[in-house]
């Protein structure tokens, strides 16, 4: 049998076993929903009431029914004259309770899209206003994202669901206990039979919803893998190399194999469930024919009326539909429960406050230092960067060389606060990275890292994207462009500036790699109250001439600025006033290109590798 316990370290709290588990986050819900909508909600409450309450008005007025028809036709028997006023009055009665009754579960039904509309658009909200304030390493986190993408995925409908269930449970719940007040006239006895023949179910139906619950915190890893396995096979930025490696059998093999293990574990549990589910249901059956029995013998005895048989029969049968109605609500709200407890551990998710506030350094004309940065990224063993000194004038120019996996980008990671060094500082005009006011700090950095991003967006706004406060600023998207010689094929655009980038909506253009890198360079260069200018590897996918130009512009520009590059050309990197070398999250050489060929290491000789390759 496959494990339906979790494995250690999952995450199964003793609660969610017991019975209180289920009402875990009911309580949560209920407040989301009230604050989505006050009267929606107290709409709902309200009609919840009603239909929880009219059933049982329908069979009372039933019952007086069937004794005034009784009556009726027994004075009839005995010559007296026929009254049907009683009757008919009692039956417009129970059809205007029925109506009631109907108009009580459309009202819910109403509130319930209304607020399912609302209610989804507000968690949605909420999830992506959270991301906002998250920080890169979250998003590198393989266990929070999991929680980011299960509480996106189903933000639209678990909230209301488990609101719609505690409610459904407790239509329920006033259901039977007016069923059990109009029963307990009859014989508590029948009441205490009504709720033990349905206490097995409860208890099974319980502890298989535990189960259920464990194992969808189980198996998400695996769900996670199968949903990314459906974006690789079916998404457009994939589907290139699926198809010229010939990828897809393989990749859907996984997605089966996936499958076949979820699903063994799914069967068992489903197995057990119903097949218990049928057995304990017989016990209600058989209970409700042996109170049949009972109610009829009681009637022969003439202890009660035929109405009040009617009556009673419709409250024991209504009972145990409440009883299993009931049940199959509290299945549900395990899941429900799983889903919000996700949801509230990722909108809970510590995130440390913004640090600083400052908005100036005490020595602006000192630029960045970096003095004995060490850093190791969250989980790795091998520190990415250690021992950095690095200084940096405003005006000047540096280039980082190294090997791939060298530290080069994490050095720019943590100039721009994505990450925090472990040990050491980082000095921007002699004030502390840490203690400089977020938005002013980024204001003053323009970067672009190699994984720049594509956004499906039209020309203009990829690169008004640089600065939200010009993003539709069309003389600002013109000089921007420009600078990063990304007029010419913007021109040729159907409809340039306005043209619409990527495959993903209509009319869409594709870009080339390097036309992309130019919207990119673009983008960095429209912040031009940036006095930073980062390009992690800006050129790789421009020709040689466009790369040429760009750097002669980009001189130019940072005059007054620094500028950080990262680049494996050498041609580009000899133009920096400062070169450093890094292996290993080190620097193992510094100095201008003169300097470095006349020292002849490292540099020199990755200088001499490229140039033979022009000769
Ligand atoms: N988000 C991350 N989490 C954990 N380790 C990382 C992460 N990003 C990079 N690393 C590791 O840190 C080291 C330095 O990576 P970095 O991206 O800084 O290299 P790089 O010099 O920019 O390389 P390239 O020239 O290939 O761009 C590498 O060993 C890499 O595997």
């Amino acid at each position: 049998m496959p494990p339906i316990a979790p494995p250690p370290g999952a995450d199964t709290n003793a609660t969610a076993h017991s019975f209180l588990g289920v009402f875990r986050f009911s309580g949560r819900a209920l407040e989301l929903v009230w604050s989505t909508s006050r009267r929606l909600t107290v709409a709902l409450g309200l009609l919840t009431i009603a239909a929880g309450l009219l059933p049982a008005g329908v069979a009372w007025v039933g019952a007086l029914i069937v004794d005034a028809v009784v009556a009726a036709s027994r004075a009839v028997s005995a010559g007296e004259p026929l009254v049907l006023t009683p009757v008919y009055g009692l039956i417009a009665l129970e059809a205007g309770l029925v109506m009631a009754v109907a108009g009580a579960q459309r009202g819910i039904s109403l509130c319930q899209s209304l607020l399912r509309a609302q209610l989804g658009q507000r968690v949605n909200v909420m999830i992506l206003e959270k991301a906002l304030t998250l920080q890169l390493a979250h998003f590198e986190d393989s266990e929070f994202y999991d929680k980011l993408t299960r509480a996106r995925r189903e933000a639209s409908s678990r909230p209301l669901s488990l609101v719609n269930r505690t409610f459904g449970l407790v239509q329920n719940g006033i259901s039977l206990v007016s069923y059990g007040v109009l029963l307990a006239q009859f014989s508590p006895w029948a009441v205490l039979v009504l709720v033990l023949a349905g206490l097995p179910s409860f208890l099974a139906e319980t502890r298989f919803s535990g189960d259920a619950f464990s194992l969808f915190r189980w198996r998400s890893p695996d769900t996670r893998m199968q949903m990314y396995l459906e974006t690789v096979i079916a998404r457009e930025d994939h589907a290139k190399e699926v198809k010229l490696y010939g990828l897809g059998p393989l990749l859907l093999d996984r997605y089966r194999g996936i499958f076949g293990k979820l699903y063994s574990a799914d069967r068992d549990l489903a197995i057990r469930r119903d097949g218990w589910g049928f057995v304990l249901g017989l016990v209600g059956t058989v209970t409700l024919y042996v109170a049949y029995g009972w109610i009829a013998m009681t009637t022969i005895v003439g202890r009660i009326t035929l109405g009040q048989m009617t009556m009673y029969l419709m409250l024991f049968r209504q009972g145990q539909a409440a009883v299993s109605a009931s049940l199959s609500a509290i299945g549900g709200m395990y899941e429900d429960n799983l889903y919000l407890s996700t949801l509230y551990e990722y909108l809970e998710t510590p995130v440390p406050a913004n640090r600083g506030i400052a908005e100036t350094g005490p020595d602006p004309s000192d630029g960045i230092r970096f003095e004995n940065v060490s850093f190791t990224y969250p989980g790795a063993d091998t520190p990415a960067l250690q021992g950095i000194d690095l200084h940096i004038r405003p005006g000047e120019s540096l280039a980082l060389v190294g090997q791939n996996g060298s530290g080069k980008t994490t050095l720019i990671k943590l100039l721009t606060r994505l990450y925090s060094p472990d040990t050491g500082r980082i000095l921007l005009d002699g004030r502390d990275l840490q203690e400089w006011d977020e938005a002013t700090l980024l204001q003053r950095i323009g970067v672009i890292f190699q994984d720049f991003a594509r956004y499906q967006m039209r020309v203009g706004e990829n690169v008004g994207a640089g600065d939200v406060a010009h993003f539709e600023n069309r003389e600002r998207w013109q000089e921007a462009a420009d600078m990063g010689m990304a007029t010419p094929f913007i021109e040729t655009l159907p409809a340039g500036f306005d043209t619409q980038l990527g495959k993903w909506f209509r009319e869409g253009r594709e870009l080339s790699g390097g036309q992309w890198q130019k919207i990119a360079l673009a983008r960095a260069f429209m912040r031009s109250r940036a006095d930073i200018l980062v390009l992690d590897e800006p050129t790789a996918a421009m020709d040689a001439a466009a790369e040429a130009t760009i750097f002669e512009h980009f001189r130019k520009l940072t005059h007054n600025r620094i500028a950080i590059l990262i680049s494996h050309r050498f041609s580009t990197v000899r133009m920096a006033d400062q070169i450093i070398v890094i292996q290993d999250g080190r620097i193992i050489e510094r100095g201008n290109h003169e300097q470095l060929i006349a020292a002849d290491g490292h540099y020199a000789h990755l200088f001499s590798l490229q140039a033979q390759g022009y000769r």
